[in-house]
């Protein structure tokens, strides 16, 4: 819908800000061009006079929110992952984010520094200090920096992270369990994040419905997270905890040749570092999934943005493997754990979430911040019916109590409960079906290894969302 600011859709409008002289507003917005090769970002600001009353309450910034503002008691940060999603990153901080911050008067502190001669750390009410990701451990690094304050002294943050999924829960593992970190902290981090990855889950399930409320209007993800960022508030981010047992390993992969944007299989090298435990906020899988996140992330098919999980899903689909595992659940009433009655699975996936990508609903029951776990899991079908299920989830999560019966004449469903605990055991030989996935994140279990998950009770960073959220 046009607005009276020129040609700007209403669903373009960023903010709207108020001016003195001559009395009026500036309308920032944004416009997304995509073609098959490119996608640009085009930072617009409009004067208006005047403007109607709906679009100032929905729109107006009286102010710069407290949470942008560094103090010595808040410090900003912006952090630019520059490999999330297809490497969109960095154009969106030069083309819109330092441009929008600029003008709201806030700039980062190298170029206070420059400018001024002030440090690094400055604690100027109106600077931010940028890291721009050089390699796969930058976020971690920056997540570790965070947690080294005095304890009991460090001032808050707010880091607005321009990434996906992993740049949240590198955020959320920054620190060791036990060293004091996070857990120290009355106020968490407070992280903003503005969508730039693949899937970009925990976003889209946060802004669900704000979606929803926009009805018709296509309101971009990165229009909704600008606005958000502006006129949010910040609230405790629900997570989880999953242990692997001894043995268990993370399996990343780093390029040999740094400057080689595009490494043929031979030039990428796998690591595999011994761990105990994580820390999600999204999703802990077992089966299709973790396979299908693991499979897809080689820097070839990474080239291919979301289309990467549906040519490795097609793949993953004629070999349909039936994983040997045992699972066992704990309610959330407490009663002692019960085990799944199948000793074959094709899909173990427990989520805080209701959706993996924006139009993937893995758990429709799930809300924004309700806290809650909940178990997808089906038994070893054929590569057709996994791929019925999974298209019944892009049909707004109609997968849910599908029911069917096999070939032996068992009855069978997608189960769906909520949990308090889940126990996976793999009992597979080969160590190319005994991934799980942590957000994004995989490990290797060893053979007859386990990784059990559960809810957090202490929460470890705050999320900033749309003022309608409230904690549940
Ligand atoms: N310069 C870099 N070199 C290597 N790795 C990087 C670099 N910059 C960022 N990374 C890593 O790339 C990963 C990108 O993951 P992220 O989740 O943000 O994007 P994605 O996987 O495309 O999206 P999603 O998880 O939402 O599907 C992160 O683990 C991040 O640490």
């Amino acid at each position: 819908m046009a607005t009276p600011i020129g040609s700007t859709k209403t669903e373009e409008i960023v903010c709207i800000v108020a001016r003195t002289k001559p009395s009026g507003y500036n309308v920032f917005s944004l416009k997304e061009t995509s073609t098959e090769e490119h996608k640009s970002f085009q930072l617009s600001s409009h004067q208006a006079a005047d403007l109607s009353q709906s679009l100032l309450d929905e729109f107006l910034i009286d102010e710069i929110p407290e949470y942008l503002r560094s103090s010595p008691a808040r410090r900003v940060h912006v952090v630019v992952s520059t490999q999330s999603g297809t490497g969109l990153a960095l154009d969106f901080y030069n083309a819109v984010l330092n441009p929008l911050l600029q003008s709201l008067g806030l700039s980062s502190a190298e170029k206070n520094r420059d400018l001024l001669g002030l440090p690094a750390n400055t604690t100027d009410g109106n600077s931010y200090d940028l890291t721009i990701t050089q390699d796969a451990q930058s976020i971690r690094k920056f997540a570790k920096e965070l947690n080294q304050g005095v304890r009991g002294q460090e001032p808050g943050h707010t880091v607005i992270l321009l990434s996906g999924d992993g740049g949240v829960v590198e955020m959320l593992n920054g620190k060791e369990r036990g060293d004091g970190g996070n857990e120290s902290r009355e106020l968490p981090p407070l992280i903003a994040i503005l969508p730039l990855g693949t899937g970009n889950a925990l976003f889209h399930s946060l802004h669900k419905p704000i979606h929803a409320s926009h009805g018709s209007s296509q309101v971009s993800a990165l229009v909704l997270g600008l606005r958000t960022l502006l006129r949010g508030h910040g609230a405790p981010l629900p997570s989880f905890s999953a242990s692997f047992s001894p043995g268990s390993g993370s399996v990343s992969y780093s390029n040999s040749d740094a400057t080689d944007p595009a490494p043929s299989p031979e030039g990428v090298e796998e690591h595999f570092d011994s761990i105990s435990h994580l820390y999600g906020a999204i999703v802990a899988s077992y089966g299709f999934h973790s396979q299908l996140v693991w499979e897809s992330d080689t820097p070839e098919y990474r080239k291919h943005g979301d289309k990467r999980f549906g040519m490795v899903a097609a793949e993953l689909l004629k070999e349909s493997h039936a994983y040997n595992t045992t699972v066992q659940l704990t309610y959330t009433d407490g009663s002692t754990p019960q085990q799944l009655d199948r000793d074959q699975h094709a899909y173990v996936l427990a989520t805080m979430v209701s959706n993996l990508e924006k139009a993937f609903t893995i758990s429709p029951a799930s809300k924004p911040l309700d806290g809650k776990l909940r178990l997808v899991h089906f038994g070893a079908v054929s590569g057709q019916k996994t791929m019925d299920i999974m298209m019944q989830a892009y049909a707004g999560g109609k997968h849910v109590g599908m029911q069917w019966t096999t070939d032996d004449g068992k009855e069978e469903q997608v189960g769906y409960d909520e949990i308090q605990e889940v126990k996976v055991t793999t009992l597979e030989e080969d160590a190319r079906w005994r991934k799980v996935c942590i957000d994004g994140a995989i490990v290797e279990l060893p053979r007859g290894g386990s990784m059990v998950v559960k809810t957090e009770e202490i929460s470890h960073l705050q999320i900033l969302v749309d003022r309608s959220l409230k904690p549940i």
